[in-house]
């Protein structure tokens, strides 16, 4: 696929973790034809099993990734060309990978990184980056999309604060910021909870928007509601 091919909209981030009620690979075909039939124009996957399955189940295109721990290491997100060949060989359109500054587990830089996937493999390449700096430094390094995943997670970006991260608002400011500095399409991603942060995204210059949690994580849903409803109710 090339990068003008593919469509601006909703992309839908399909991923449960082994601790989540609705883990398994056939949850995650389910929950990605669900996205395909309310009209998402693609879908994020995690784990090479979900992938396979959502590939099969679904026509939209497919942004693989790999979540993979290395000891003493933050990047997780497909973190080594391991994971990148692996996610490439399921025939994902594209793969995300780990565009935050620090050094990846094989002592890789970002810009390393990107050109050796560049070189060896014919895939789309999203920057997971929790920076506008991180976010220029991928695009001059060949990246095809830039998404602000990583904002609010990296140690450097992360907050303290007394609400569950989960909960926590987007950060609008590095879109509008991502899409002033970069030529690429900018992914919004992390905590968009709905349609109305998602179209602020898209005002502040987006191409396209990730939702996750708020639609394919129903315990968070609950999570959320519920802490509204209990707020209301401690007040009567
Ligand atoms: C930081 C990190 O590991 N993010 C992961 C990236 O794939 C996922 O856990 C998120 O669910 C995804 O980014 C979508 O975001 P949200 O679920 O907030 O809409």
């Amino acid at each position: 696929m090339r990068i003008h091919e593919l469509k601006r909209g909703l992309f839908v981030s399909c991923q449960a973790q082994p601790d989540e009620p609705l883990f398994g690979s056939e949850y995650m075909a389910r929950m990605a034809v669900a996205a395909e039939m309310g009209g998402a124009v693609g879908v994020r996957v995690n784990t090479i099993p979900d992938i396979v399955a959502v590939k099969q189940a679904v026509a939209i295109p497919v942004i693989g990734i790999i979540k993979q721990e290395y000891p003493d290491c933050y990047p997780y997100i497909t973190p080594t060309m391991k994971e990148v060949r692996e996610v490439a060989a399921t025939g994902a359109e594209i793969v995300a990978i780990d565009a935050s500054k620090l050094t990846k587990p094989d002592g890789k830089t970002t810009e390393q990184f990107i050109h050796d996937i560049k070189s060896e493999l014919d895939i789309l390449v999203m920057a997971d980056v929790s920076t506008l700096e991180e976010g220029i430094a991928a695009w001059k390094a060949g990246a095809d999309l830039i998404s602000s995943t990583l904002c609010g997670y990296t140690p450097y970006t992360r907050k303290e604060s007394n609400v569950p991260i989960e909960l926590q608002e987007p950060n609008l400011e590095i879109i509008a910021a991502l899409a002033d500095k970069i030529a690429a399409p900018i992914v919004a991603e992390g905590r968009f909870w709905d349609y109305r942060n998602a179209v602020k995204a898209l005002e502040n210059g987006a191409h396209s928007v990730v939702i996750g949690a708020g639609i394919t994580r129903p315990q968070i849903i609950t999570l959320k509601n519920v802490t509204q409803i209990n707020a209301y109710l401690q007040t009567v």
